[in-house]
C-alpha cells in the first residue's frame, strides 16, 4: 500500500482506531491501523462490540461497483456501547446499546431528508469508503471504534442481543422498507423472496410477522426443509422448476429479490398476480435483462430500494425486538473473515456472519 495513504490513516484525526481493510480488488482482508475524528458536539462514540458482514460488503471489498476507495475497511451492521458523548447529543448516553447502518451523514435539507429518507439524499455519505463533511474517508464496522453523529445512531431494544441485532441495521432494513412502502405488509397477503441469504431470510421472517404467506423461491432445493421448518415459510419453489412455476403462477401479490447475482427476471414475473410487484433490493454487478411482455400482462410493477432512512430503521428495529423477528447468525472471530467472505460468496452460510468484534479484534503492537 501507499505510505503516505498509511500514514495519512493513521494521523488524520487524534483518536487511534484499528480495523480491517482490503487493500486492492483482491477482496483479502488485513489488519489496518488509522484514526477517527474526535467526537464531535453532536456525535455519538462507541467501542464496536459486532458487526455482521454483508454481501455489499464482499462486492465493495472487490470493487464489484467501480466505486471502491483503498484501504477500505467495510462494515455497514455495527453495533456496541457508548463511550462518549457530544455536549449537543440529546438522545444517548455512555452506556447505552446503539448501531450504525448503512450511512453516516446526508444535507438534512432536500426533500429526501425532510421526509425521513436520509437514504435517498444526494448527498447521503456512506458509512464506509465515501468522503466525510470534513473530507476525510469514513471506515466502516470491522473495527475497534466507531463515530457518528446522533442522527445516524440507533437504538438496539434490550430484548434484542447485540450479535442478534447487529444484521437488522442492513438487512433487515433493507427488506423491511420495501414490505412496507410496496404495501406487502398486510396480514393475507402473498409474497415472495427469492434468494435465502442475509436479506431474504430476514424479509422471509419480517414478511411472516407482518401476517403475510411466504414463499420462498430458490435455485436450490436443498433449501425447502429449512424453509419450511425451521423459517416456518408457507411453500417453497425451486426457481428452475418449470412445473412448480406454472403451478404457482400468478399467485403471489409481491416479490422481494435479494439476488446478489444475474439472473432471470421472466420466471418471477410469470408468479405475480395482476398489479404484482417484483421489488429487486439485490445489487447484481451487471444489469438484469428486464422481459417487457409479462409487465403489461397485468399491469406488474418492477420498483426498486434502497436500505431505509433513520426513522423507518429505528422503527424496524423496535418492531424486530417486539415480534421477535431474529436473524439467524453464525458468529465468527475477526481472523476468519477472509474464510467467511469466501463461504459468502458459496452460499455456505446460514444466514448473517457476525464479527465478534469485541472478544476477537486484537490490535497489533504498534
Ligand atoms: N438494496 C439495498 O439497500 C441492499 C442492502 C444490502 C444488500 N444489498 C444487496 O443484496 C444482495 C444480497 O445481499 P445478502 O447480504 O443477502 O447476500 P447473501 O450472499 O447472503 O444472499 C444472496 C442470495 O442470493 C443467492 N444467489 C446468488 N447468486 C444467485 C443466482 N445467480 N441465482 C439465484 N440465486 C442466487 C444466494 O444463494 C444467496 O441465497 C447483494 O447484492 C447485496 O449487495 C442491497
Ligand atoms: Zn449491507
Amino acid at each position: 500500500m501507499n505510505p503516505t495513504m498509511t500514514r495519512l490513516a493513521e494521523e488524520e484525526h487524534p483518536n487511534k482506531a484499528f480495523g480491517w481493510a482490503a487493500r486492492d480488488s483482491s477482496g483479502v482482508l488485513s489488519p489496518f491501523k488509522f484514526s477517527r475524528r474526535a467526537t464531535g458536539e453532536k456525535d455519538v462514540a462507541f467501542k464496536v462490540l459486532y458487526c455482521g458482514i454483508c454481501h455489499s460488503d464482499l462486492h465493495m471489498a472487490k470493487n464489484e461497483w467501480g466505486m471502491s476507495v483503498y484501504p477500505l475497511v467495510p462494515g455497514h451492521e455495527i453495533v456496541g456501547e457508548v463511550t462518549e458523548v457530544g455536549s449537543k447529543v440529546q438522545k444517548f448516553n455512555v452506556g447505552d446499546r446503539v448501531g450504525v447502518g448503512c450511512v453516516v451523514g446526508s444535507c438534512h435539507s432536500c426533500d429526501s431528508c425532510k421526509n425521513n429518507l436520509e437514504n435517498y439524499c444526494p448527498k447521503s455519505i456512506l458509512t464506509y469508503g465515501a468522503e466525510y463533511h470534513d473530507g476525510s474517508i469514513t471506515y466502516g464496522g470491522y473495527s475497534d471504534t466507531m463515530v457518528a453523529d446522533e442522527h445516524f445512531i440507533v437504538r438496539i431494544p434490550d430484548n434484542l442481543p447485540l450479535d442478534v441485532a447487529a444484521p437488522l441495521l442492513c438487512a433487515g432494513i433493507t427488506v423491511y422498507s420495501p414490505l412496507r412502502y410496496y404495501g406487502l405488509d398486510k396480514p393475507g397477503l402473498h409474497v415472495g423472496v427469492v434468494g435465502l441469504g442475509g436479506l431474504g431470510h430476514v424479509a422471509v421472517k419480517f414478511a411472516k410477522a407482518m401476517g403475510a404467506k411466504v414463499t420462498v423461491i430458490s435455485t436450490s432445493p436443498s433449501k425447502k426443509k429449512e424453509a419450511l421448518e425451521h423459517l416456518v415459510a408457507d411453500s417453497f419453489l425451486v426457481s428452475r422448476d418449470q412445473d412448480q412455476l406454472q403451478g404457482a403462477s400468478g399467485t403471489l401479490d409481491g416479490i422481494i429479490d435479494t439476488v446478489s447475482a444475474q439472473h432471470p427476471l421472466f420466471p418471477l414475473l410469470g408468479l405475480l398476480k395482476s398489479h404484482g410487484k417484483l421489488v429487486l433490493v439485490g445489487a447484481p454487478e451487471k444489469p438484469l435483462e428486464l422481459p417487457v411482455f409479462p409487465l403489461l400482462q397485468g399491469r406488474k410493477v418492477v420498483g426498486g430500494s434502497l436500505i431505509g432512512g433513520m426513522k423507518e430503521t429505528q422503527e424496524m428495529i423496535d418492531f424486530a425486538a417486539k415480534h421477535n423477528v431474529k436473524p439467524d447468525i453464525e458468529v465468527i472471530a475477526m481472523e476468519y473473515v477472509n474464510t467467511a467472505m469466501e463461504r459468502l460468496l458459496k452460499a455456505d452460510v446460514k444466514y448473517r456472519f457476525v464479527i465478534d468484534i469485541g472478544n476477537t479484534l486484537k490490535a497489533t503492537p504498534s
